[in-house]
């Protein structure tokens, strides 16, 4: 089972433009959607579709519509209130495939409902193979909450995957002697966040991504996949790195796309798959997933493993193979 904490949710409202955006103007809307999201709850919604079992936690008020979403999706919830409304995120899609997104905050969590939160995920967890922490904080939260939640959560059987960004994800790394996730997945921006390296050089170099995740994998991080929008994915762990290039896809939303990815990876370990399938899996996710309008997040039948192509580098001689 694959338990998901969104502990900032959002409603997810697309708008698709049918031209491209332009600062200022009066514009035309091609279609809106609107989706009950979030990083976990996308996770989660990815797992149900893979007859995978799965529970997303998240803080919601006992009636709120979102909840009603997620039923009607047959994602199967734990609600941790009394909570405010929650957040909308905008985004943006314009013919072209690129994607803009406004992230809102939501109201700020009391400490009694993230002792709640955290509570329901420690007993989640009991039953889990993997835990997801997954997303922004909401205001209120301190930034190591997460660090707290992984030092809490190493005393459960479940294993831990952590995928975040800004304040959270620096003191997750500050924290990682002794409480460290089993797997982390930044992107190029998050890891150059902490690498003290330059997000466009990790994107043009999967030997430099590799480089910069490796030091997560020294510092007691079993797994990082790191991925770079269209250049795919890197995969790190103590017996080796992998890069894995997408099919060309036909961007239309790249939003969900992350999400997917890291469900792609826990699907391949849930189904024991060697280290490079593993990634193929991730990768054949995250594209189909770009491939899809607003947050949509694909069904198996949309994922094609078989288009990757996957080659080892290697670290020492800076190479690819
Ligand atoms: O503000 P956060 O928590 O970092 O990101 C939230 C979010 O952008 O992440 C998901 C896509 O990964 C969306 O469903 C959602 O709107």
């Amino acid at each position: 089972m694959i338990v998901t904490l969104t502990a900032h949710p959002s409603i997810d409202r697309t708008v698709s433009l049918s031209g491209l955006l332009e600062r200022g103007a009066v514009l035309r809307v091609a279609s809106t959607t609107t989706q009950a999201a979030g990083k976990g709850v996308n996770i989660s919604r990815a797992a149900v579709t893979a007859g995978v079992e799965t529970l997303a936690v998240l803080p919601s008020a006992e009636h709120d519509p979102f909840l009603t979403d997620l039923a009607s999706a047959g994602v199967p919830c734990r609600p941790v209130g009394p909570a405010g409304p929650i957040r909308m995120n905008l985004t943006i899609t314009e013919p072209d495939g690129t994607t803009t997104k406004l992230n809102a905050s939501a109201d700020p969590a009391s400490p009694a409902l993230l002792a709640d939160l955290a509570s329901a995920l420690l007993t989640a967890a009991a039953k889990a193979d993997w835990v997801v922490l997954a997303g922004s904080l909401p205001p209120g939260a301190p930034v190591e909450w997460y660090a707290g939640l992984v030092a809490a959560l190493r005393r459960t059987p479940a294993r831990i995957a952590v995928d975040t960004s800004d304040e959270p994800l620096t003191a997750l790394v500050a924290r990682l002697a002794g409480a460290a996730p089993h797997l982390m997945k930044p992107n190029a921006e998050e890891l150059a966040s902490f690498t003290g390296t330059d997000a466009a050089a990790l994107e043009a170099s999967p030997i430099l991504t590799a480089e910069a995740a490796r030091t997560l994998v020294d510092a007691g991080v079993e797994a990082v996949l790191a991925t770079l929008g269209g250049a795919g994915a890197v995969l790190v762990t103590a017996e080796g790195a992998w890069h894995a290039t997408p099919p060309p896809t036909t961007v239309v939303s790249t939003v969900g796309a992350g999400d997917s990815s890291l469900f792609g990876y826990l699907l391949g370990d849930e189904r024991q798959l060697p280290p490079a399938e593993r990634l193929a899996l991730a990768v054949a996710y995250g594209s189909a997933a770009a491939a899809l309008p607003g947050t949509t997040i694909p069904t198996p039948s949309q994922v094609r493993p078989q288009l990757v192509s996957v080659r080892t580098l290697d670290l020492t001689e800076g190479t690819a193979r």
